[in-house]
């Protein structure tokens, strides 16, 4: 009869066979992620409101994006009263928009879930292309980000052509910048502010 083979070649270190190399794509992305927590980016997000208690919803999202874990709200716009853009004038209620400026170590796709989520919260209907909704929630940009992905375009797509998205990014940016597109100073002051109405009686709260 044969001897039982030892657990261990003697001259290796022991193999848990249950064990897995890791494979050199995931060890970079680990670390990049590493990075991406020790170094906050900024992103701008856009709020959109025009079913429902606009003001409650949109305050709503603020309090969702804060409460995020590797996200912090740094700044709130004031609040606009916008005609509906992109469809026939009269076919929609006005919106609420503001702009929120975050910190964040989430990568841009984990924010546009974030986003995604707070969006399902509030039960928000994908039936048609600018249809009306309790809430959208837009990445404008991500730092300096440039990508043509369709799941994530960044910077928005069209954010540059949006007085709704412009007048309160410039409100708390002055001095932003829209990759890509220029200043944000130049893009609304080619936009115009016509169908953005500030309203002045209402706010929004910066969470503490
Ligand atoms: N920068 C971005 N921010 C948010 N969604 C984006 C972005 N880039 C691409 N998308 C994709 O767009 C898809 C459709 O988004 P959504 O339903 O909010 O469009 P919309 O609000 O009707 O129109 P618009 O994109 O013109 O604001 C989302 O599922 C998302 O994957
Ligand atoms: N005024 C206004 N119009 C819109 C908005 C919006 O947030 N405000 N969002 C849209 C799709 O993102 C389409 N049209």
């Amino acid at each position: 009869m044969t001897p039982p083979s030892p657990a261990y070649p003697s001259e290796q270190q022991p193999v848990d066979p249950t064990v897995q190399p890791v494979p050199a794509a995931v060890t970079a992305r680990v670390d990049a992620a590493d990075s991406t927590l020790q170094n906050p980016r900024s992103a701008v997000i856009a709020l959109g409101s025009n079913m429902g208690n606009r003001l409650e919803t949109l305050q709503g999202a603020v309090d969702a994006l804060e409460d995020t874990p590797g996200v912090r709200v740094k700044a709130v716009s004031p609040v606009y009263e916008t005609d509906p853009w992109g469809v026939e004038p009269g076919s929609q209620a006005d919106y609420f928009n503001a702009v929120v400026l975050v910190r964040t170590t989430l990568p841009p796709q984990a924010l546009l879930e974030r986003g995604h989520a707070i969006e399902e919260a509030y039960l928000r209907v994908r039936a048609e292309q600018w249809g009306p909704r309790t809430i959208d929630v837009d990445i404008v940009a991500y730092q300096g980000v440039v990508s043509a992905d369709p799941v994530l375009t960044l910077p928005h797509p069209r954010a540059h052509e949006r007085g709704f998205v412009l007048v309160p990014w410039y409100d708390v940016e002055p001095a932003a910048e829209l990759p890509g597109h220029g200043a944000v100073a130049d893009l609304l002051a080619a936009v115009g502010r016509d169908g953005v109405r500030l309203r002045a009686d209402v706010e929004l709260r910066l969470p503490e």
